[in-house]
């Protein structure tokens, strides 16, 4: 049994689809990074703060601040803006590196998970790169070796799926809830996957 165990090859990440629905999140910047980062966040329902001195706004972070898609404090960052304890998650792309390890240094003495953009040994996870159809999302990571060939390898892989994919998985999705209505005990599991087998492949 040993023998057919994995092999294990460290040196990887976690990856993870963290559930941030309903959750709050402090962005810290508000440039062109950041920009990035409150779509990625917005997309998975987070409630996002961010805090940022108005002048360094980039256009679509003030678009999203100006529809209140995000709360937002005019100012650089203060250590009190952790106080909430409510934050779940804190996010920096300032173009300040001191104020960015400083910050870590005290989302740390806090326990909050952070990502200090571009600086690998200030991020509890790293972002990757992301396609999104619908429920589907794929992300490709390259542990912090090169973020421009996860671009390339995310593009070929989103190249070659079906383009209706995503409609597809959220059909199957709203088999599945069906299933659990006619089948809803957890000893029909096995009976709820013949039906499914069935029906999708
Ligand atoms: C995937 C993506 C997601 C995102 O950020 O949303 C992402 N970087 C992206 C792009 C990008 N970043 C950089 C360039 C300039 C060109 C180049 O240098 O290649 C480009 C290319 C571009 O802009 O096209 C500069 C850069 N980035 C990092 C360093 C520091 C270092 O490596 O030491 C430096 C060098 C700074 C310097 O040298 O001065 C570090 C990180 N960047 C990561 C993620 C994490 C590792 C992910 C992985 O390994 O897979 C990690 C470790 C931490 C983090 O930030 O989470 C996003 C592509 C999204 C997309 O387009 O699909
Ligand atoms: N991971 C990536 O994909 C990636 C790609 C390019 C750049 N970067 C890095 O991300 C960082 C930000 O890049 P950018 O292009 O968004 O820069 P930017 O200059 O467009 O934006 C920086 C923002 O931070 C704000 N800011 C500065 N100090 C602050 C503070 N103390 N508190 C709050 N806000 C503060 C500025 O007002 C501005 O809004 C840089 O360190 C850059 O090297 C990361």
């Amino acid at each position: 049994m040993a023998e057919q165990s994995p092999e294990i090859k460290g040196g990887g990440s976690l990856i993870l689809a963290w559930q941030v629905r309903n959750k709050r999140i402090l962005m810290v910047g508000g440039g062109e990074v950041a920009a990035g980062r409150i779509v990625n966040l917005l997309n998975a329902d987070a409630k996002v703060t961010v805090v940022s001195p108005r002048e360094g706004l980039n256009p679509e972070v003030a678009y999203r601040i100006k529809h209140n898609q995000v709360t937002y404090i005019d100012r650089k960052f203060q250590p009190s803006d952790l106080d909430d304890p409510s934050i779940v998650m804190v996010l920096t792309a300032v173009d300040d590196p001191v104020a960015g390890s400083e910050i870590y240094k005290l989302c740390k003495e806090k326990r909050i998970p952070a990502n200090i953009a571009d600086v690998p040994p200030e991020c509890d996870f790293y972002f990757g790169s992301v396609h999104r159809d619908g429920p589907l999302q794929i992300m490709v990571s390259t542990n912090g070796k090169g973020p421009k060939l996860a671009n390339i390898v995310r593009r070929q892989i989103a190249a070659n799926l079906p383009s209706n994919i995503g409609d597809a998985i959220s059909q199957v999705g709203v088999l599945r809830r069906k299933l659990r209505k006619v089948a809803p005990g957890i000893e029909e599991g096995p009976k709820r996957m013949q039906w499914y087998v069935c029906a999708v492949i």
